[in-house]
Order: C-alpha cells, then structure tokens, then sequence
C-alpha cells in the first residue's frame, strides 16, 4: 500500500488506476485516475467509499492491512456511482456485521446494482445526523447532483476532515507529478459542470465548516492552502471565468478554416491579447477544449460548412457546451463554406441559447479559403474581442 498519511486514525486505502484507457469510457487520462477509499479507525471502525470493480483485489488488501485484524462496523456509501461502489457487496460480504450508511436514496439505488441482503445493516442518515465513533464522530451534509442525487460528504468533527465525496476531485493519479488545478478543472466541468447550482449549495454549507483537511474520492488529499481549492470550485460553480483568455476553437475538413483561426491568433496576438488558445475539435482532448472554454472569458467558433449544416465535431462540442450550462462569456464566429456557408448562422442559433452570452461581431465568412478581406474583417473582429 502506498504510503500516503491522512492522519494517525485516519488511513488512506485507496488505489491508481494507470491501466484504464478511458475513464467513465470517455476521458483520457494520461497520468491515470486514483480511487481513493479510507479508514478511521476508533472505538468503531469506518471504511469511507470502496473502489472501481477494476481494483478491488488491491483495495481489499490495502484495507486489511489498514486494519491490523480489526473488523469493520460502518460502510459510508458517499453515492453509488460504480467508480466508488461497485465493491460494497464484496466488502459487505466479507464483514458481514458491518453495517452500511448511507440516506434514504442510497438504499434505494443499491439494489439497482447489487442483490445482497440489507436487512438489518441500514443506517439511513439525513442532513446533519451524527455517527460517532468513540473519539470521531461523522456529521453528514447532503449534497445532492453533486452529480448524483444521493451525494452526500461526511465532516469528521473532531480532526476537521471533509470527505468530499468527487468534489475536489481530479484525474491522474496520487503518483502524477502534475499541477493540480489543470485536471482538477478538467474533471470538474467535464463531470460535475452541469451542477454549479448544486455545488454552490454545498459550498454554503461547507462555509459552515471549520475544515482543516479535505479527502476526496480522486486525486490528492488537500492538507494546506484550503482556500485556494475552494476558491476555484466557487469560481468555477458561478460559471464566473477563471482567467482572461481567448479560446479559439475549429473544426475544419480540409485545413482552411484551420489556417484562418490560427491567422485570428496571430493577429489577437499581434494586437497585445493576454492570453489565446488554439484548439482544434477534430483532434484535440473535447474534454480538455471544453475546459478551456470555461476557463477563458472569450471563445471564437470557427467552423466549416457541413451538408448545410455544421461539421460535426463543432455540433459535438456546442452540445457539451449546452449540458454543461455554459453561459458568462463573449462569443464570436468565423465560418467556412464553398457554396453556401451557413455555419455561423447555426452555431450563433446554438448559442443564443445559453445565458448571459455577448455576442461579438463581425462574422468572419470565408469562401473556401482566406482573402484579404477576410482578414481585414478579423482584424476588425480582434479589435472588438479585446
Ligand atoms: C461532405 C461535405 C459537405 C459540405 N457541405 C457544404 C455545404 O452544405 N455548404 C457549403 O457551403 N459548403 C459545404 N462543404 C464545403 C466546405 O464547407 C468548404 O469546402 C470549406 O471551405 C471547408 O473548409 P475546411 O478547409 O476548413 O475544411 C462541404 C464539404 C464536404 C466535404
């Protein structure tokens, strides 16, 4: 078992996954994902969250050693998403006295997944309950879409630890050398985007909280700086941008309007803009583009005409953009098309539909490929976006 230190009665069990092509079958992860799983030991003895189906086997050994031939009374179920539940029936079955804690709509999705006998091991908690442990006691904060309906976090009052359940949460795993807020800003809009309403809920409540550690389900216990993460999660959940920045994303056929967004960078540049991404829809990370796109507080769509209507990977990113409720920024458009180019028209349809969105001229529509005109009207459009 990884030597990774909560505290003296507070012990990591969880485990990295570096074998795992794409997490939930859609997300690279370069650096891997941790599972991240803990024990207190007390008077009674808590296992907090199990682990993926894929590494059960390893997880139960980290749990047997954490636990030096005790035997485990509480099964905290955070939610029941199958990243951090599909081995609650091996674990119920092995400690068969362990009672498991979870509210009333985690009791009601376990026997979606799962056919082992609950009778007489429910403890069913509810907003503030209490679970004591001896010297520990487990308060419960309900968080629901925190981006399941049964979410809940435990705050454990007496060493100040919030178990956040996927908030704060990030890809790669606990060996990853890497910059925290990057993966962590990428699984927060990509997994939990939607729910910035539910998440400022909670954020309120956790205000409540004098918290000195957080344990989440993925990435790296956070011990220090508390209100840098918390900062960024309330930024984030506000759809409020992080930093200003210009995102240029295309989607191209055969390179033209590839070659028209990156002269749109070069003159943002040229004209003394901070900061400008290029991103190519075809090619590109979606979830990494789409995390940049919150990020940043400028976005320009660039697209080709595709059978009168947009080529498919910008119709693919304007759907996420839609479901993860983005909204709070300034958004422009370039269009491609030999015959008749209707790109714009179409993205600009989309995104009318989202709040709070300026819309900035003009619309550069090239013909195939660039002119002199074209450029002079992204010249134009460079003066406006900055
Ligand atoms: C399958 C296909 C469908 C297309 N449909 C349209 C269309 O409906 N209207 C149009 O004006 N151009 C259409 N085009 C042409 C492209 O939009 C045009 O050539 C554009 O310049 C391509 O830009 P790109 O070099 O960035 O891919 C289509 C091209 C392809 C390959």
């Amino acid at each position: 078992m990884k030597d990774i230190k909560v505290t003296d009665s507070v012990k990591y069990i969880g485990v990295d996954d570096h074998d795992i092509d794409l997490f939930e079958s859609q997300y690279v992860v370069p650096n891997g994902v941790s599972y991240n799983s803990y024990v207190i030991l007390d008077e009674k003895v808590v296992v907090m969250d199990t682990v993926d189906a894929r590494k059960t086997d390893e997880w139960l050994a980290n749990l047997e050693e954490a636990l030096e031939g005790r035997n485990v009374d509480y099964i905290v179920v955070s939610h029941m998403e199958p990243d951090h539940a599909a081995s609650l029936q091996v674990l119920a079955e092995k400690y068969p006295e362990a009672q498991i804690v979870g509210n009333a709509k985690t009791f009601n999705m376990i026997p979606q997944f799962f056919a082992f006998d609950l009778e007489g091991r429910k403890v069913v908690v509810k907003e503030g309950d209490t679970l004591s442990l001896g010297s520990h006691t487990l308060q419960f904060v309900m968080a629901p879409m925190v981006h399941w309906p049964e979410v809940m976090v435990a705050y454990e009052t007496s060493e100040k630890i919030l178990f956040s359940a996927d908030g704060f949460g990030k890809f790669g795993a606990l060996d990853a050398d890497e910059d925290w807020a990057c993966e962590a800003r990428r699984y927060y809009f990509n997994i939990c985007g939607k729910y910035g309403v539910q998440v400022q809920n909670l954020l309120k409540k956790a205000a409540g909280l004098d918290i000195e550690i957080i344990c989440p389900l993925h990435g790296p216990i956070l011990k220090e700086n508390l209100g840098y993460y918390i900062g960024l999660y309330d930024t984030w959940s506000k759809y409020e941008p992080e930093d200003k920045g210009i995102l240029i994303a295309y989607a191209s056929i055969h390179g033209n309007t590839a070659a028209a967004a990156k002269k749109l960078a070069e003159i943002l540049e040229a004209k003394g803009a901070p900061k400008v991404v290029v991103a190519d829809l075809s090619r590109d990370d979606m979830a990494e583009v789409i995390e940049d796109a919150f990020r940043y507080d400028r976005l320009v769509l660039a697209a080709a005409t595709y059978d009168a209507g947009i080529f498919p990977c910008m119709e693919d990113f304007l759907h996420h953009l839609k479901a993860k409720n983005y909204q709070k920024r300034k958004v422009a458009f370039m269009e491609n098309g030999s015959w008749a180019p209707m790109a714009a028209k179409i993205m600009k349809g989309i995104v009318e539909g989202f709040k709070n969105i300026e819309i900035v001229d003009p619309v550069v529509t090239i013909k195939s490929t660039m002119n002199d005109e074209n450029v002079k009207t992204m010249e134009e459009l460079a003066d406006n976006l900055l």
